[in-house]
């Protein structure tokens, strides 16, 4: 059979270049400059296949890319497909679960501990010079073991980081999901609670819920009332899952304690943005899974989903909601 055509928007390690080109005709962005929609619109012309990560796959890119058959995202959440256009034009998408589950959990948990230790406040006055004998008091933070975690979306993810705060921190965890994770709940020690009882009771929220229609705003003005004044509130999915200005209201008027945050509204985020201004926020620009190890296993396995989606094999991870279309189309 001929080879079939893939364009990569995303840069790839070269092993996993060499992997595809034994399987695929390769095209790649040369990144010597941001990619236009107009130049993508050109490069996807006659792709059967198409590797990116946050590029909106829409009814406009599907139908300047007529022969698409498979679109391959190097993450796991896939917000940016729509999932309807794809549905209409019959192409698969394919993602990344599982083998990032360690390395974001770990940046949630550093989150926890650098919000609560106040890290980068206190690394900052260190270095400043500023540090003076008989002001420890002004640099005291809260403790992060056995407080009460909330984790709002008890997914992959979300239990990795149960595990991590239950036996690394012997923390209480509990947890909100649409449906109780039984599994996790017996292997892990973790309880389900309502939205609400969890927000009130919670000394940590974790966010780790993929953005749906569902979840677009899922935390705003009064789910930041219904948290303690001493919550720390860590957003480690998304950054439309919270109303941003509710969460600025909320750290201005001590409504919380402090935030750690990965993801933003807008990303890049706005540098005037206020969240970037406030000690007690500590700001990550989107890395939840950025270790070499971690995004060289992610290129390799959405390079092979990609590869097994076009010959039609079902060894991919193809996402939920097009698993129908997937087996229409072998
Ligand atoms: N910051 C970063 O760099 C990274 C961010 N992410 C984000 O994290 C998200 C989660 O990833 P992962 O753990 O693999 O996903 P999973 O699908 O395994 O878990 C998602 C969890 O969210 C729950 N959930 C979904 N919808 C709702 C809802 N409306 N209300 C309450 N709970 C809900 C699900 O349970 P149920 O269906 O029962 O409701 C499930 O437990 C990704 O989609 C991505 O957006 C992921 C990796 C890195
Ligand atoms: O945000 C990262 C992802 O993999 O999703």
């Amino acid at each position: 059979m001929n080879k079939q055509k893939v364009f990569t928007v995303q840069a790839l390690p070269s092993d996993v270049k060499e992997y595809l080109k034994k399987h695929v005709i390769l095209n790649e962005w040369d990144q010597q400059g941001p990619l236009t929609r107009e130049q993508l619109f050109n490069e996807v012309a006659d792709v059967h296949g198409l590797i990116t990560s946050g590029t909106p796959i829409n009814e406009e890119l599907l139908q300047s890319a007529p022969n698409l058959r498979v679109v391959s995202t190097v993450s796991v959440g896939y917000n940016h497909f729509d999932i309807e256009a794809m549905k209409k034009h019959r192409v698969l998408g394919t993602h990344t679960p599982f083998v990032l589950d360690d390395t974001v959990a770990d940046l949630v948990i550093a989150l926890m501990l650098s919000t609560a230790r106040r890290i980068p406040e206190l690394d900052a006055l260190t270095k400043s010079g500023e540090w003076k004998k008989g002001t420890a008091g002004a640099m005291f933070g809260v403790d992060v073991h056995h407080k009460k975690l909330g984790i709002i979306g008890m997914g992959r993810i979300g239990e990795v980081i149960a595990k991590r705060a239950k036996f690394g921190f012997d923390m209480e965890v509990s947890y909100y999901n649409r449906n109780r994770n039984l599994e996790a709940e017996e292997r892990l020690d973790v309880h389900a609670k309502e939205l609400d009882q969890l927000l009130s009771e919670s000394d940590f929220v974790v966010l780790m819920v993929p953005l749906t229609s569902e979840t677009r705003n899922l935390i705003g003005e009064r789910e930041f009332q219904l948290m303690k004044k001493s919550a720390i509130f860590i957003n480690g999915s998304r950054g439309q899952t919270v109303d941003e200005e509710s969460l600025i209201q909320a750290l201005q008027t001590g409504e919380i304690l402090a935030a750690g945050l990965d993801v933003y509204q807008e990303e890049p985020t706005n540098p005037n943005n206020p969240l970037l201004k406030m000690p007690n926020v500590v700001t990550l620009p989107h890395i939840g899974s950025a270790t070499s190890e971690t995004r060289h296993a992610m290129a390799m396995l959405a390079a092979r989903n990609l590869v097994a989606a076009l010959n039609g094999d079902d060894e991919c991870f193809v996402v939920k909601e097009l698993e129908d279309l997937s087996s229409t189309l072998e």
